[in-house]
């Protein structure tokens, strides 16, 4: 890919899988900077990663070609409104990450209308196998749509939406969706320990199932149905436990769930909006 000056406001969770995921791809680290309040976090990255560090969110962002906005909804107002007069005149690509926060009110906080590309990326980018989803105003130009599509698809896989709302729904498919396999991960050790297994043999059998699960369903491209059924015997014992989960209300529960999400993620976007 193309190397761009990229500056990373925020240091977190996301932030940091993001840029872990490009320098293991081979981006250079001298064109990245990453800013956070916290000094001794950003030495520690600095001595592992060799990138560029910063407190000074204005200076971060003086040369910088991309901007990715990786604070927490509530922090971004304030960051907006620090680095909007020097982004007024540089007129850098924006990518927000953050969930819920509508282009329209980072324009409105950046005073003046920007190219701006609203991103749902997930943790997993950190091990290259992140899923995004992302939105672009239509201001942005195509080269800056290109860069930032080899950016996430750097990390991972990146879908295109053409409705911003929608990335509320992705937000409640995989930028969230992380944790629900970690949950159902947890809970399946937990199950497995109440039967009688070493926790530690459960978690590689479980982890090992998942990975199968998923490499099977991408690589046959069968319908994750037909692929449940060819596991179900008839009255075997497959079939009871997908009995019991149906019995138990998985699909309404996985529906309510996201549903919750992506409500959370439009009640964020309208509380911090002003
Ligand atoms: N964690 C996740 O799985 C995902 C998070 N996101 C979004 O990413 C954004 C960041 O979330 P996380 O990385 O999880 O949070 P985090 O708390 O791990 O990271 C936030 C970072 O911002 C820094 N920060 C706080 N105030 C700052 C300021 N004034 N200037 C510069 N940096 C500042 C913090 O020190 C920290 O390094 C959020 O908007 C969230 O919605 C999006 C997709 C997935
Ligand atoms: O929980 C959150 O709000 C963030 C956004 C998507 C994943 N983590």
């Amino acid at each position: 890919m193309s190397t761009k000056k990229i500056t990373f406001i925020g240091a977190g969770n996301m932030a940091g899988a993001i840029f872990k995921g490009l320098l293991a791809n081979g981006y250079p680290s001298d064109a990245i900077t990453a800013t956070a309040p916290d000094a001794d976090h950003l030495q520690a990255l600095k001595q592992s990663l060799n990138i560029h560090v910063t407190t000074d969110n204005l200076a971060a962002v003086a040369d910088a070609e991309v901007i990715v906005l990786a604070v927490k909804p509530q922090v971004m107002q304030g960051v907006c409104r620090e680095i909007a007069s020097s982004v007024c005149r540089t007129r850098p690509l924006i990518i927000s990450v953050a969930a819920g926060l509508q282009a329209e009110t980072l324009n409105a906080w950046l005073g003046g209308e920007h190219a701006i590309i609203r991103c749902m990326p997930n943790t997993p980018s950190l091990v290259g196998a992140g899923a995004s989803g992302l939105y672009a105003l239509p201001s942005v130009q195509p080269e800056q749509r290109d860069f930032a599509n080899q950016l996430l698809s750097g990390v991972g896989l990146a879908e295109w939406v053409d409705q911003e709302s929608l990335l509320d729904v992705v937000t409640a498919i995989s930028g969230s969706g992380p944790a629900y396999f970690f949950m159902i991960f947890e809970a399946m050790e937990k199950a497995a320990v109440e039967m009688g297994m070493p926790a530690d043999a459960a978690r590689r059998l479980i982890l090992q199932t998942g990975l199968g699960a998923v490499r099977m369903a991408q690589e046959t491209g069968e319908e994750p149905a037909q692929l449940k059924r060819n596991v179900m015997s008839p009255k075997g014992t497959t079939e009871r436990a997908i009995h019991t989960f149906e019995a138990e209300g998985m699909d309404a529960m996985f529906l309510k769930a996201m549903q919750a999400c992506a409500d959370r993620a439009d009640e964020l976007a309208r509380e911090l909006a002003n």
